[in-house]
């Protein structure tokens, strides 16, 4: 039994090793040891773990002090994301996404009989994770399994989640009781993928339609730019993926997988980048879609087909830094665009997620995991450091392996 993790189901980071908080898997203690928890677990509820966003004009503010406490966002930078928020009357839709994803999860379960209530949390607006593992608890639901609203590996798409279940364990004083695990980040489940394929396959017929040649088209992968020392660190340290890291190596891959599903043939594509924050000194992965726009033109490219490949749900880094800023640098530059959907409550994505959900209740062994490229199906269980943030310095982190 010595390779395969046990999971300890009703201990928790406060109570198995408060020094480290990563605590979840006790026999998992080897850092090259096995991805998967092939154990069955039996989950009490599923926690959905948002993002948040501002619901009017007096929340930005508060909303964006959450957001960045403690991360040296440059003011005007702050200001700039205001009038963003602003321009949509303080309202982001994300919280509203996350009301109907629950819905949506809430009536995949029930339609395949399967007793799991779902608790949704936020890590920065309210409902606040806080209340959502207060009310698990108070209903008996002690063991909870995470569907984080974010599909691949890096500080602030995984182990940001997991420090802030920690958290929200030592402050609510339920580390003693409550349990949070978390799915797998599910960048390369098909369900998730699916809905990629889907856009840039009828963004390039719509093009091709209208006479543009496939030559003349080229398709922007574009995810959330984060800061290269964040990218290097991303993923388990024993896996050698480059420079950037998981990050950057698990969007190439789904980008790749999306190309390879096309019919049509000799479409270009690039992985771009968005939504950059933090000082201009401090690196951030590149290059920006806008930048890269600009450069198109000059390359015979007549329309661009933007993929919001790094998003689940047309929130303000869509609304904003593609539907407005990059539509419009593609206008500028005399270049037609098409952005195409995120998953949001596709039924195949929902059904996705809830299989993600299964296979750690069933303890499905890896081989008969969903997973469409090479590097996953990716780790259940985060190893000590993984995803790691070396600008704010070490935080404990619920829903890893111990050291
Ligand atoms: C990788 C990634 C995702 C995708 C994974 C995931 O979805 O979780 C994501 C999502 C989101 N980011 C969001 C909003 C913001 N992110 C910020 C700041 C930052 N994001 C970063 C990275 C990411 N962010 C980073 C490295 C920073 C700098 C702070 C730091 O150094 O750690 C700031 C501060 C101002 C600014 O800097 O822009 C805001 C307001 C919203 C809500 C949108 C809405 O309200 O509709 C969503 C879904
Ligand atoms: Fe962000």
């Amino acid at each position: 039994m010595s390779t395969q993790p046990t999971v300890s189901e009703h201990t928790s980071a406060a109570a198995s090793g408060a020094t480290t908080g990563e605590v979840l898997f006790a026999s998992a203690a080897a850092s090259t040891g096995p991805r998967h928890v092939e154990v069955p677990t039996a989950y009490d509820g599923i926690l959905l773990a948002g993002f948040g966003g501002p619901e009017g004009q007096e929340d930005v503010i508060p909303f964006l002090r959450n957001v960045t406490r403690g991360r040296g966002i440059p003011d005007e930078r702050l200001e700039e994301v205001a009038h963003h928020y602003r321009h949509f009357g303080g309202v982001s839709p994300i919280n509203e996404h996350n009301r109907e994803l629950k819905a949506a999860l809430e009536a995949e379960l029930a339609a395949r009989g399967i007793d799991l209530p779902v608790y949704w949390g936020n890590r920065n607006w309210a409902p606040y994770l806080n209340e959502a593992v207060e009310q698990a608890e108070a209903a008996g639901d002690r063991t909870l399994i995470a569907i984080a609203t974010s599909a691949y590996s890096s500080f602030s798409s995984c182990r940001q989640y997991r420090e802030d279940f920690a958290r929200v364990l030592t402050e609510t004083g339920l580390g003693g009781t409550v349990t949070i695990d978390k799915v797998r980040p599910f960048f390369d489940h098909p369900a998730f993928v699916h809905t990629f394929i889907e856009g840039v396959r009828d963004a390039v017929a719509t093009l091709t339609a209208d006479g543009v040649a496939t030559s003349a088209i080229r398709v922007l992968f574009s995810t959330h730019s984060i800061p290269t020392v964040d990218a290097t660190r991303s993923g388990p340290s024993f896996l050698e993926l480059g420079e950037h890291g998981a990050y950057e190596a698990q969007h190439l891959a789904v980008a790749e997988v999306v190309m390879a599903a096309q019919e049509v043939e000799g479409v270009a594509w690039n992985l771009v980048y968005q939504s950059r924050s933090g000082p201009p000194t401090q690196p951030w992965l590149e290059p920006d879609i806008n930048d890269l726009i600009e450069t198109l033109p000059g390359e015979g490219v007549e329309a661009v087909v933007i993929v919001p490949l790094g998003f689940v749900s047309d929130h303000m880094e869509v609304m904003w830094d593609l539907d407005e800023e990059a539509t419009e640098s593609a206008a500028e530059h005399g270049l037609r665009s098409i952005r195409t959907p995120t998953p949001g409550i596709d039924p195949t994505y929902v059904t996705g997620l809830v299989d993600l959900v299964l296979e750690r209740v069933n303890g499905t062994p890896a081989a008969q995991r969903p997973a469409v490229t090479e590097l996953g199906p990716w780790f259940d269980v985060c190893r000590p450091g993984c995803c790691e943030n070396i600008r704010a310095g070490f935080k404990p982190a619920a829903a890893g392996v111990v050291p």
